[in-house]
């Protein structure tokens, strides 16, 4: 048994846990961990030599709890969901008031706050955190963002800006609002990547459906773009997948690769919050729904086979530099449009649960280190720091001259596309919904007029204040 060593504890070893707890012991701090299945912690300490003297295994909850200074800090990094409850209700009778409990797996933030509720009436304190960047990042410098009381922070603080990544020597962690500020940011951060991921999927079926490129054709053009606007981890890592060849066949890598996406929830968390709070998040949407029809491949066969003779308009889509560079403009156009709608999810729950979200500080935690990052994130971050009211990116003044530029390409890209009988589920919801935010008279008025018809619910007039309701004819 260790007694009292550790800084910090670590419950759940898997592939997040593990590599935390290594990033950890590597910048001096002594981590205790513990595992379901115990041998993982003790392999954890004797798999790295130099390194494992910092990691402090245990085999018992009683012994990880013994292991850690007060006040105690127990990180869990298991399965989200009900292991988060089940490790929590076994380890909280060995805790002591003023330790905390802090969840840094993926988490829906309704779970977050009350969890966090349940917790701080106990005098011990809950802290709900996404970590974002994968094995790597975890191991090496994930974003980092913090939600839970304000006064608990500056116990994790100093370990957390030691381990987080850093863009330009700035850490990439930051406490952003109480409770279950920390998982929403990190849920729309995931929408945003389902977004992101889903339209350079459709950007990638034009060049392989419609212009007929090879994936390596495709890889030189991803790595070029990734020199520019659309510069970024996805982008970067869609070149090396595309470059991939298959040891075992030889084949391209992504041709054998059956085309039906997991999930494990955190677009569709996004999208529910967003519907929630009336914001519409459409490019996540359609990203999450893509990938549940990616997911009945079955199905998709047999539609295919059904609608065999459904003629496509016969469009041309050309080899010719033209080409790419449209599809460039468009992915990015569009792109904007996306963390638009994922902004003002964040705006909006900020504004209803009280948070005052630091919208700036959260693009720059989300330059390095997380599945987004780019250095597009600071031109966000500039948006955010004018001290302007920016109500939606879309109004920003960097932004709008931007979209201008973009939106033909988009436009055309799209309705290429749709002629062309090519999907673009995503690409299609960011154009619609720059098309619908930027039109000032919309249709609603008819949908108005339809629901005080059938259900008297009463609607505004342009040219007088109050409530009215119409006596229609009787249908
Ligand atoms: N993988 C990724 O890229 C990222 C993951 N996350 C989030 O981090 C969290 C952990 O993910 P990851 O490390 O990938 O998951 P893994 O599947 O690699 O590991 C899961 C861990 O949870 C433990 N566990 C599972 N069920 C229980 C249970 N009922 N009781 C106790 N322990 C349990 C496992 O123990 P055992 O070893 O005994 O099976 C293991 O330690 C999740 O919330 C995930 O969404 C966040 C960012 C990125
Ligand atoms: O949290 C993450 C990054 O920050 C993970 O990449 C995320 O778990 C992946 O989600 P999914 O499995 O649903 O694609």
């Amino acid at each position: 048994m260790n007694d009292g060593q550790a800084d910090i504890g670590i419950l759940g070893l898997g592939t997040m846990g593990a590599n935390l707890a290594l990033n950890i012991a590597e910048k001096g701090f002594a981590v205790a961990v513990g595992n379901r299945t115990t041998a993982k912690a003790f392999a954890l300490r004797d798999d790295n030599p130099g390194i494992g003297e910092n990691i402090l295994p245990t085999e018992s909850l009683e012994d990880f709890v013994a292991a850690l200074k007060t006040p105690r800090l127990v990180l869990f990094m298991v399965t989200a969901g009900r292991p988060v409850d089940e490790e929590m209700e076994r380890i909280a009778p060995l805790l002591s008031p003023g330790d905390v409990m802090i969840d840094a797996g993926n988490a829906d933030f309704n779970d977050t706050v009350r969890r966090s509720t349940a917790v701080e009436a106990t005098g011990l304190h809950f802290v709900g955190m996404g970590v974002s960047g994968g094995e790597l990042g975890a191991r090496h410098g994930p974003s980092i963002m913090v939600g839970g009381a304000r006064e608990t922070y500056p116990l994790l603080e100093p370990i957390l800006e030691k381990i987080a990544a850093r863009y330009e020597g700035e850490p990439c962690v930051a406490w952003l609002g109480p409770n279950g500020a920390g998982h929403f940011v990190k849920t729309i951060h995931n929408g945003i990547e389902y977004a992101d991921m889903q339209m350079i999927a459709e950007i990638y079926g034009i060049m392989r459906d419609g212009i007929g490129l090879k994936p390596a054709e495709m890889a030189t053009i991803f790595a070029d773009w990734n020199t520019r606007g659309l510069s970024s981890y996805l982008i970067e890592i869609t070149a090396v997948t595309l470059a991939e060849t298959d040891p075992d066949t030889g084949r391209p890598m992504v041709d054998v690769i059956v085309d039906e996406a997991g999930q494990k929830g955190t677009g569709r968390w996004a999208v529910i919050e967003a519907q929630k709070l009336g914001v519409g998040a459409t490019t996540i949407e359609a990203a999450v729904s893509a990938r549940g029809v990616s997911s009945r491949r079955g199905e998709r066969e047999n539609a295919a086979a059904l609608y065999r003779d459904v003629e496509t308009a016969g469009v041309e889509f050309g080899g010719e530099t033209d080409h790419i560079a449209a599809l460039e403009q468009a992915l990015e156009t569009a792109k904007i449009i996306a963390y638009a709608q994922g902004y003002a999810t964040m705006a909006a729950a900020s504004g209803e649960y009280g948070w005052s979200l630091p919208l700036a500080e959260i693009a720059r935690i989300w330059r390095a280190g997380c599945i987004i990052r780019s250095r597009f994130l600071d031109d966000i971050a500039r948006a955010y720091d004018t001290g302007e009211n920016v109500v939606n990116l879309l109004q920003a003044p960097d932004f709008v001259a931007r979209v201008a530029a973009g939106e033909v390409a988009l436009r055309r890209v799209v309705a290429k596309a749709v002629l062309a009988g090519i999907p673009v589920p995503a690409l299609s919801a960011a154009l619609a919904y720059f098309d619908d935010y930027r039109r000032a008279r919309g249709t609603t008025n008819l949908t108005q007029a339809q629901r005080d018809l059938f259900g008297a619910h009463t609607f505004r007039r342009l040219d007088k204040e109050g409530v009215f309701h119409h006596r229609w004819p009787a249908v």
